[in-house]
């Protein structure tokens, strides 16, 4: 759900084709800015190539944006990460971000429902030589991570996943703001995909906040990203 934030008015997902992205910068020029200047000047070609081919998939909505790409980039070097899991690939736009980040001997569980989606960017994704770092499976995750599990909602993978992360590793959640839904009374009118998810964000949010194993901070990159750093 996009907010006008000059009326407070919902204004549905109009803004996402006027912007064409799908930022929590509600400012289209100063995203362009930050993108012209900071994030496409340093892209790496086979990012680029990636991008560009999953800007023509008609599910392109899914896909993570460049700036958060750059963000995970970041934080997998400054971690010195060399064991990573993704959950959820999509065409790879963050998983190759992290591929190209990891150390040559770095590895990346990546888990995803779709194989189809993840073979799209394989071909950049070998191209920029980093595919031996992946090792990609076609699961559900949660019951990849533990088979006890029913239910598909964000906070599962949370109980599941700060088992997975030794202390001082770090856990990014995505899509935390969920288009800034969940600041929005619960009657307000949204997408019925976003009404759906939105107390399963709602729920994760508040869990993380009073999560004692984890330092958090929530970012406003991309869709929101809760960045936990685990520390007991
Ligand atoms: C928002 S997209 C991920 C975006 C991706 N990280 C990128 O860089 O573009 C969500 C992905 O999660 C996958 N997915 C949905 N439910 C899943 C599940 N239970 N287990 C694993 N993957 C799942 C979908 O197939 C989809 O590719």
């Amino acid at each position: 759900m996009a907010v006008n934030h000059e009326d407070n008015k919902p204004v549905g997902h109009k803004l996402y084709s006027e912007l064409a992205h799908k930022s929590l910068l509600r400012s289209d020029a100063l995203y362009k800015y930050v993108l012209d200047t900071s994030v496409f000047p340093r892209e790496h070609p086979c990012l680029k190539e990636l991008r560009e081919m999953t800007d023509k998939h008609p599910r392109n909505v899914m896909s993570t944006p460049a700036d958060e790409g750059q963000l995970i980039s970041m934080l997998v070097k400054l971690i010195n990460a060399k064991n990573t899991m993704e959950i959820g690939v999509y065409t790879g736009y963050s998983l190759l971000s992290t591929a190209l980040a990891l150390p040559s001997d770095g590895k990346v569980l990546a888990l995803d429902i779709n194989r189809e989606y993840y073979e799209l960017g394989l071909p950049m994704i070998e191209k920029a030589g980093v595919a031996h770092k992946i090792d990609f499976r076609e699961v559900s995750a949660l019951s990849f991570l533990d088979q006890l599990l029913q239910d598909d909602n964000y906070l599962n993978y949370h109980k599941r996943v700060i088992d997975l992360v030794k202390v001082g590793g770090l856990i990014g959640y995505d899509n935390t703001l969920w288009t800034g839904s969940v600041a929005l009374p619960p009657d307000a009118p949204m997408l019925e995909f976003i009404r759906g998810y939105r107390d399963y964000v709602i729920e994760l949010n508040k869990y993380l906040a009073q999560d004692s194993r984890v330092e958090i901070c929530q970012l406003t990159v991309g869709d929101g990203i809760t960045l936990c750093r685990r520390i007991s």
